[in-house]
């Protein structure tokens, strides 16, 4: 049987040259794509009865016009001849006034006693449609009209190409889903699917459009997830990590702290991993100043005891400085030779580290992104770690697994991820939480306040400084210009600089600064040199100075809530009682209300819902790279019942290997297939 898949959209009637090239730039180039090239929403053309309609809303009633037809002519804008059509109709006993403007071809068509379907905006004081679509019969077929994304092809010439194309090849069109889950789940045949999504009778049969599409999207999607963990983790045994329990013991003894059972349970997770013949592939969730870092340090120390080296990724060089610091005061009665590796590095101590990262005279690298630049190369990496790693792209966190065999992969987020976004877009890791903070943290109170209160939080600021703690000082985040940033934190300075110059220092920093100059401030206010630290966002992540107390955030209303909580907690993670002040002179509701979630709650993972629920899952991030999959029409949100069910089928037949076996699988595992090499050519 010829496959949709292989016939040319040229073939279909009506596709001449001209209509040929706008199919192709829709990126159709087979009568799949085009029966796949679905509408992007339906306009809702279903009868309504008027006693039911809601003032304002878009409406379509069929009626009886009771009185004559009138045409007014009068001048527009420019000059423009216009018409104005008004005229009564009757429907459900209800007399209507009808509306409608430059409709002067109708003169002569439209009269009394006539039956007329009207779609348009109702006003219920007036009783009256402003119309903007008008039709001299029954409306039968399309009560409900797909919309189509279609650049320069008229609407007329492509519905007219894909009913000719459901007409010669409708019944050609192959289902890729195995009968059994059609019928779990009621779902329509894909030959209904084509004939429904693009030609559709009523609103019934979108439902079901999208109630079979959303399920195979997300299928599709969990089947890709499980395939490729099931291929990509599987490692031969030599690469499972045998190391001394008693040491890796050892080192959470001789702590400073005692471990939080989160961590202790995390520490669990990931040295079974290390042991297991799949390699791992883990997300270290943990809410800001939980104490991820130590989880790290113990990886790479038991990735070390087991005879391979170790690298951790950070996305900035302050961070990355930080944790070379952390490890080195965490491992200072311990062997270990642990080197940083960023672009400030001397080419000459750089060509030094590689050549000892090589010997396997190193055993951890720290660095940013340069780690995976080319030339890097390891001996024996046996554990990778990336810091939030959602900063990094999925194609430069596959680099860094690709610097070993079998590597062990550990990724840190400081942002808690919805349970939602974690299963779809992390589906192919295994997730640990640390959702606990150390004894003795006390949360951090925050409050929202508008700039009225200047006065008073100066006078805070002044007494939180009085009791020998620290301050940071975040300017407000302006999209887009870095410049505004950077003078908006530069104006700040210069304010705080003004009150309280004389007696402290105060420090400024941007993003814009020498890698140096940034580093410099960012020590003297880690060592107290510096008391007040007026910054854009660089400091928003993983920096730790517990010594402050006080995060005030200037214009906190243009950050979204896990920003704002990365944010906060900068500040809390030492003794101290920390506090929280977010500056907000924008009243509208929806802000305030925003805000006050961040008043009520220090939870990230709390916090992280109401951010996914508010921004949706593509913002969640704030970053284009989340390796956020694409749908025609599941929302990863929306649809997480579906997910979920998709999830445990898609894990049903990666398990039981039908997929490879069972021929009525066929046309699913070429499918999948082909979106894992189009997945591949992405990557690569
Ligand atoms: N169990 C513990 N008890 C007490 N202090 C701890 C414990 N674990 C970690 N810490 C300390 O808590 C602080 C925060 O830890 P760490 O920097 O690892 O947090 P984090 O999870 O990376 O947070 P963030 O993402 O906000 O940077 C550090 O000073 C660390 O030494």
């Amino acid at each position: 049987m010829q496959n949709l898949n292989e016939i040319e959209v040229k073939q279909v009637k009506g596709v001449g040259p001209k209509s040929l090239e706008r199919l192709q730039e829709l990126k159709i180039y087979t009568v799949a794509d085009l029966l796949n090239h679905f509408p992007r929403s339906y306009d809702d053309f279903e009868v309504i009865d008027i006693n039911h309609a809601e003032d304002g809303e878009k409406v379509t009633v069929i009626g009886d016009i009771v009185t004559e037809p009138v045409f007014q002519y009068y001048k527009g804008k420019r000059n423009r001849k216009m018409t104005r059509l008004t005229f009564k109709i009757r429907t459900n006993q209800a007399i209507i006034k009808v509306i409608a403007f430059n409709r002067a071809f109708l003169r002569g068509k439209i009269n009394q006693g006539q039956e007329i379907t009207v779609t348009g905006k109702f006003d219920r004081q007036f009783a009256s449609i402003t119309a903007n679509e008008l039709k001299l019969d029954r409306l039968e077929n399309a009560s409900v009209r797909p919309q189509y994304t279609l650049k320069s092809l008229p609407y007329i010439t492509f519905t007219s190409i894909i009913k000719n194309a459901l007409d010669e090849f409708g019944e050609l069109a192959n289902d890729e889903l195995p009968t059994y889950l059609l019928e779990r789940y009621r779902l329509i045949s894909k030959k209904r699917l084509y004939s429904f999504a693009h030609t559709p009778k009523n609103r019934e049969q979108i439902k079901q459009v999208f109630r079979r599409v959303k399920y195979e999207e997300l299928l599709l999607y969990q089947l890709k997830i499980f395939y490729l963990k099931q291929v990509e983790y599987k490692r031969e045994e030599r690469y499972k990590k045998v190391f001394d329990q008693i040491k890796a013991n050892e080192f959470i003894n001789n702590l400073p702290f005692e471990l939080t059972k989160d961590q202790m349970n995390a520490i669990n997770d990931i040295l079974g991993d290390l042991s297991k013949e799949q390699a791992m592939n883990r997300l270290l969730q943990g809410d800001v100043g939980s104490g991820k870092t130590v989880v790290a340090a113990l990886s790479l120390y038991a990735n070390y005891l087991a005879g391979y080296q170790g690298t951790l990724m950070a996305p900035t060089e302050i961070l990355a400085e930080q944790h070379a610091k952390t490890l080195n005061d965490l491992f200072i009665s311990y062997h270990l030779k642990i080197e940083l590796l960023t672009s400030s590095v001397s080419k000459k101590q750089r060509s030094l580290i590689l050549t000892r990262l090589k010997n396997h005279e190193i055993d951890i690298l720290i660095g940013t992104h340069s780690l995976i630049s080319e030339g890097v190369t390891f001996k024996r990496l046996g554990l990778g770690i990336v810091d939030e790693q959602h900063r990094f792209g999925v194609m430069q966190r596959k680099l860094l697994k690709d610097k070993g065999d079998s590597v062990d992969a550990l990724f840190l987020s400081a942002t808690p991820i919805p349970r939602t976004l974690a299963l779809s877009t992390f589906g192919d890791m295994e997730i640990s939480s640390i959702k606990q903070l150390p004894k003795g943290r006390k949360p951090v109170q925050t409050h929202l306040i508008n700039s009225k209160y200047e006065e008073r939080l100066l006078g805070f600021v002044r007494k939180i400084i009085s009791l020998g703690q620290q301050v940071y000082v975040i300017a407000p985040l302006i999209e887009e210009s870095d410049k505004i940033d950077i003078q908006n934190a530069v104006d700040i300075y210069e304010k705080y600089q003004t009150i309280f110059g004389e007696r402290i220092n105060i420090g400024l920093l941007h993003g814009k600064m020498k890698q140096e100059e940034k580093e410099t401030i960012m020590g003297a206010f880690k060592n107290n040199t510096i008391q007040l630290l007026v910054s854009t966002t660089v400091v928003e992540v993983g920096v730790n100075v517990p010594n402050a107390s006080l995060m005030v955030i200037v214009d906190a209303d243009r950050f979204g809530l896990a920003q704002l909580h990365q944010l906060r907690g900068r500040v809390g993670r030492g003794e101290h009682q920390s506090y929280c002040i977010l500056v907000c002179d924008h009243q509208s509701e929806k802000t305030l209300e925003r805000l006050t979630v961040m008043t009520n709650t220090t939870n990230g993972f709390e916090l992280a819902e109401h951010d996914l629920k508010l921004r949706g899952p593509g913002d969640f991030f704030g970053a284009k790279q989340s390796g956020l999959p694409e749908f025609k029409m599941a929302d990863l949100v929306k649809d997480y019942k579906i997910l979920e069910i998709a999830r445990e089928d898609a894990k049903a037949i990666i398990e039981s290997n039908e997929i490879h076996q069972n021929k009525d699988y066929l046309p699913l595992r070429l499918k999948l297939f082909k979106e894992i090499d189009e997945m591949g050519n992405r990557l690569d």
